[in-house]
């Protein structure tokens, strides 16, 4: 088990990034389409590594080399997706600095009186809130969890984890009756979830490698596992930063890189779509975040199962780095709009980069589709990862408020499928306006008070912290 650990900035002092590219070169070759290099995507991060910070005038020329960039590749069209997330547990013992979502597995144990602000929901819990957002015309739902020590795949898997002779330390293992909830397990919290035709998108190769620890199931055979219960893609979330000298300093307790790729590339080979993601903005240079980009390039060209890069800013304030002094603060807004432009411009198998209003707010969220962002995320009705971080921007928007975002900066607003091969363009004028390509969708506004609906209230609620 890992625990969260006290940090000296300098234990980590990774190098200042430099290359042998000039700033120019890598700008002229973005703006020429030709496919740039590691060092190239380090040094448009950096708005050249030859000088320090930001020169704003380098970074106005990569963000329209960016947008251009998108306005010839996607077009003007901003979609977004009529979703729910729905979070099965917040028990976790593998200590993520950066996180504040979980809390300690222990908390929930049936005869602990240690107080926790979490949950653990059972699969008829998770089946009844997918239901009422159903009714609401939702057709996605996205469940990532925490890692709750009594998960396993299925049956087999708990005989499996149980038959050794201390599975709590060695295969982070607690039969389900040792805690007040039973989350079930993985197949029923899917099967539960997998209701009415919705999509359902969860499953992170995080909590892949956590249903199949103690075994030798590769990652195909699991998510084949998971797909006949109901998943349909996963989301390419736990990457952080895909560079091991990182992740040994933020996330210790987590899969490697290595397993990381290769847990994506089973859930395409089990036939399933997958997002990317990169959370950045906290101990990590501009060079990690451009070798990252390689690691999903690379993943990308060999697969092409990827859907969209979602680049998701760290939110400090009430995480392990920062109350423990290893970060003094998220990324700017600068760095948010060099990560999302960057990603355009790298990632040129890539169609879809997400900007996010969770994680930025409405106004910087908008920016940020001029940088070369194209996807304004969903609904989601509910979130607690970036809530319990810290982040103030709430967790709901309306269709209308969507269409009123996007067609304020000049854009066409489209409701999406979770694999985007499904649109359908909204005109701003016949409002007012709502989710049409959910199992139970009509066009119905998502609003508050709606009989059987769940928590959303309509308005764009701030965290509650
Ligand atoms: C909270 S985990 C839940 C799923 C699963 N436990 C896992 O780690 O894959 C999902 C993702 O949320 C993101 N996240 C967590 N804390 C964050 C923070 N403070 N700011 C931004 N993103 C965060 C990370 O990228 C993480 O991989
Ligand atoms: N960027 C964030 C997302 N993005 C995921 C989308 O909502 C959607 O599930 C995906 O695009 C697949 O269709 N979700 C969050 O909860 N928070 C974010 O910051
Ligand atoms: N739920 C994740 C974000 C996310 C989820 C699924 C995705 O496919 C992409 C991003 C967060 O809030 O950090
Ligand atoms: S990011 Fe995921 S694995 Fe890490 S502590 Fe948070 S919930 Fe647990």
């Amino acid at each position: 088990m890992t625990t969260d650990r006290d940090l000296d900035p300098d234990e980590f002092g990774f190098a200042a990034p430099a290359t042998d590219q000039s700033f120019e070169n890598a700008l002229a070759k973005a703006r020429d389409g030709v496919r740039l290099t590691v060092d190239d995507a380090t040094e448009l991060l950096a708005t050249g590594t030859d000088t320090a910070g930001i020169d704003p005038v380098r970074k106005e020329a990569v963000l329209e080399a960016a947008d251009t960039r998108r306005r010839e590749t996607v077009g003007d069209e901003v979609t977004f997706v009529a979703n729910l997330n729905n979070n099965v547990t917040t028990a976790c013992n593998t200590g993520c600095l950066f996180c504040n979502f979980k809390d300690s597995a222990h908390a929930f144990e049936a005869d602990s009186d240690v107080d926790h602000a979490g949950f653990t929901k059972t699969p008829a819990e998770s089946r009844a809130v997918v239901e009422d957002a159903l009714d609401m015309g939702v057709y996605e739902v996205c469940s990532v969890s925490g890692l709750h020590p009594a998960l396993a795949l299925n049956e087999e898997h708990h005989e499996v984890l149980a038959a050794h002779d201390d599975p709590a330390s060695e295969v982070n293992y607690k039969p389900p009756e040792t805690y007040t909830t039973d989350p079930g397990t993985y197949v029923e919290q899917l099967r539960a979830m997998a209701v009415g035709g919705v999509h359902l998108h969860s499953m992170t190769p995080e909590e892949a490698y956590h249903a199949a620890r103690g075994t030798d199931w590769d990652y195909e055979t699991v998510y084949r596992a998971l797909a006949d219960a109901g998943l349909d893609s996963a989301p390419g979330t736990a990457a952080e930063i895909l560079v091991d000298e990182v992740r040994e300093v933020i996330c210790p307790g987590k899969i490697g890189t290595d397993d990381w790729v290769a847990a994506m590339e089973g859930a395409m080979a089990a036939g399933l779509d997958v997002t990317s993601t990169m959370m950045y903005g906290h101990v990590e240079t501009v060079e990690h975040r451009a070798e990252h980009f390689g690691v999903i390039r690379d993943l990308q060209d060999r697969t092409g199962g990827i859907t969209e890069f979602v680049p998701l800013s760290f939110i400090h304030r009430n995480t392990p780095l920062f109350r423990q002094g290893v970060v003094d603060g998220g990324p700017s807004r600068d760095e948010d709009e060099l990560v999302v432009a960057v990603a355009r411009l790298f990632l040129d198998n890539v169609d879809h980069i997400q900007a996010s209003w969770v994680k930025s707010g409405d106004a910087h969220g908008l920016k940020l589709l001029n940088c070369g962002a194209d996807d304004f995320m969903g609904t989601i009705l509910s979130e607690e990862i970036t809530k319990r971080a810290g982040g103030e921007y709430g967790e709901y928007r309306s269709f209308d408020d969507y269409v009123e975002m996007i067609t304020a900066i000049g854009r066409t607003p489209v409701e999406r499928s979770t694999d985007y091969r499904t649109r359908r363009r909204i005109d701003p004028d016949d409002g007012p306006h709502g989710p049409t390509l959910g199992p139970r969708a009509d066009g119905t506004p998502m609003l508050a008070g709606r009989p059987g609906t769940g928590t959303a209230d309509g308005s764009s609620a701030s965290a509650d912290d």
